[in-house]
């Protein structure tokens, strides 16, 4: 048995457990992502979070050594290019364990590619999300979803944020309600990595702070994580995907509701920057298993 130093946190109820590994030392595998995210045997949480310097990593070269990367794993152990709720609790992370300041804006690495986080205050961060690619479709649909608790199958958007999303849009919040996800819905085509597949139904429009806002509520199922109450790459593609069939005139910012709370989306060109809070919860050590 080894101790672990571990830190818990949230964005919008997305869980994760935190780990602070500046020099690469822990040896995290799929093994122990799984036992740490278990609910019942480990600590618990959508997936795991790795703080790590560039220089501490074997992949790191052609990054500046002292650049800080994300290493982002599903619970299901399985790792992604990139995870928006959890870049806010990274954030939140490196100002409590490495006194980073975030306010003028700091770049990290991902397997997606760089991102960049800054503190808002109060709590709150916004990540600067990259480059995002909607699906090619002129009807706005490029797929199809089919779902439990969800008749007949629907049409899909596909959206890349890094990592693989589909969007389905449904008629009202009734229909949002019944379904059901705890299996994961099925895709056609079938997405050569997997995906995340988010259900939204569109709330309207409203003016506030000077800007057209749109609103928009939803739920996901996560590919590694199963349902989850809060995604922050799917309210991106949400928001793309919300904007693209409402065409010409519809706003640059949304807000999207989740069942964890709600997040700010804002497009941005060719991106997106995802607001909305962060907490780190507790701290303590675990045992982990040899081996
Ligand atoms: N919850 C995250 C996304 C986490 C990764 C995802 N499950 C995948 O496999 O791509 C977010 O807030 O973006």
């Amino acid at each position: 048995m080894t101790a672990l130093a571990f830190t818990k946190g949230h964005g919008t109820e997305n869980d994760f457990v935190l780990l602070f590994d500046p020099h690469g030392q822990v040896d995290l595998d799929p093994g122990l992502v799984r036992y740490l995210c278990d609910r019942r045997a480990g600590i618990g949480g959508d997936g795991v979070i790795r703080a790590v310097r560039a220089g501490g990593l074997e992949a790191g070269a052609g990054l500046a050594p002292a650049t800080w990367f994300m290493d982002y794993w599903n619970a299901d152990g399985t790792t992604s290019e990139m995870c928006g709720n959890g870049a806010r609790v990274f954030g939140a992370f490196l100002e409590a364990e490495a006194g980073e300041e975030l306010g003028g804006g700091t770049e990290f690495a991902t397997r997606g590619g760089p991102r960049t986080v800054r503190s808002l205050g109060g709590g709150r961060y916004a990540i600067g999300m990259g480059a995002y690619r909607v699906g090619d479709a002129t009807d706005g649909f490029d797929s199809e979803v089919a779902a439990r608790g969800l008749e007949p199958v629907r049409p899909a958007l596909s959206v890349d944020m890094g990592n693989p999303h589909h969007v389905v849009a449904l008629a009202d919040v009734g229909e949002l309600a019944a379904l059901d996800l705890t299996e994961a819905p099925e895709v056609r085509p079938v997405p050569p990595h997997g995906t995340n597949v988010e259900f939204a139904v569109a709330l309207g429009y409203e003016e506030r702070d000077g800007e057209t806002r749109g609103r928009v509520r939803m739920r996901v199922h996560e590919r590694g994580s199963g349902e989850t109450r809060s995604c922050g790459t799917g309210a991106c593609a949400v928001a793309l995907a919300m904007r693209t069939w409402a065409g010409v005139g519809a706003p640059d910012v949304w807000d999207v509701e989740v069942p964890g709370g709600e997040v700010t989306v804002r497009i941005v060109g060719g991106t997106t920057v995802l607001e909305g809070p962060a907490v780190l919860v507790a701290t303590g050590t675990v045992e982990t298993p040899a081996g």
